[in-house]
């Protein structure tokens, strides 16, 4: 089989594939055949599907992040890392709002899988920030959190980092300042990207493929801009090539 194209760019594309049934979550998978891109399972496909479809994309050959947004007391989520790593995906993620002891109990969970089962590989752990949905008003008048979303993404990262995960999910406007505070390795997940032109929709707090990549993130994380597309290929293949251009390996 040929190479993908722009494989380097494809590989940090997350598809987000928000679907309600694995007829259609298949049908996209169909669609994007042959594109090396990480697919995303989230709570409306899982809570649907199970873990049956993980297998089912692991097997196809994809990486996968299952993005269950684990947020509980510490023994739970210890409990659900080491379920979710035992499913063998390449990324998962919680809350970093769940606190110190919860995230070090995902560690925990995650670690004790590892060494019960030697043939898995270690996923990325991932905490999530401020939902990329929350607006500042929102975060300050309805959250109650006061300051900056900025500063609130990067002391959520930093605890998140301290307590020994690779990385948080921000939106991209967010990813320069937590490299600066976390380090260059320590991983950007973002969704909330969107092509010049399309819907907004619910997020708030967006950027263009391109500017994504080009402000530092490793991730891009993109769902009705593909999936709601007429053609989600070339809606997929575009969102490639923008990133392309700024993807230097
Ligand atoms: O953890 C996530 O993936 C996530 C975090 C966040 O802050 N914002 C966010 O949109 N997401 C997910 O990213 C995807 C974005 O989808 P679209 O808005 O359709 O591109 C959805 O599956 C969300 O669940």
């Amino acid at each position: 089989m040929t190479e993908y194209v722009h494989t380097a760019a494809a590989q940090r594309l997350i598809v987000a594939l928000d679907y309600p049934n694995v007829e259609q979550a298949r049908h996209l998978i169909d669609t994007l055949q042959g594109i090396p891109c990480y697919i995303k399972v989230g709570m409306q496909l899982f809570y649907a599907a199970g873990p049956e479809f993980v297998r089912e994309l692991k097997e196809k050959g994809y990486s996968v992040f299952l993005d269950l947004k684990m947020h509980d007391i510490p023994n739970t989520v210890k409990g659900g890392a080491h379920s979710i790593t035992r499913l063998g995906v390449d990324m998962f993620n919680v809350h970093a709002a769940g606190g110190r002891e919860m995230m070090k109990a995902a560690v925990a969970g995650m670690e004790q899988a590892l060494s019960e089962d030697k043939a898995l590989t270690r996923p990325l752990l991932i905490a999530v920030t401020q939902l990329t949905s929350t607006s500042q008003q929102t975060m300050n008048e309805d959250i109650g959190i006061p300051g900056s979303v900025e500063d609130t993404v990067v002391r959520y990262a930093r605890l998140a980092y301290e307590c020994g995960l690779d990385g948080v999910v921000s939106s991209p406007l967010e990813g320069p300042a937590i490299k600066a505070a976390c380090g260059s390795s320590f991983v950007t997940v973002t969704p909330g990207v969107r092509p010049a032109g399309a819907e907004v929709a619910d997020q708030t707090r967006i950027m263009t493929p391109g500017r994504a990549i080009a402000a530092g993130n490793d991730y891009l994380v993109v769902g009705r801009p593909i999936t709601a597309a007429i053609d989600p290929r070339k809606a997929a293949e575009q969102i490639i090539e923008e990133m392309n251009q700024y993807v230097n390996d």
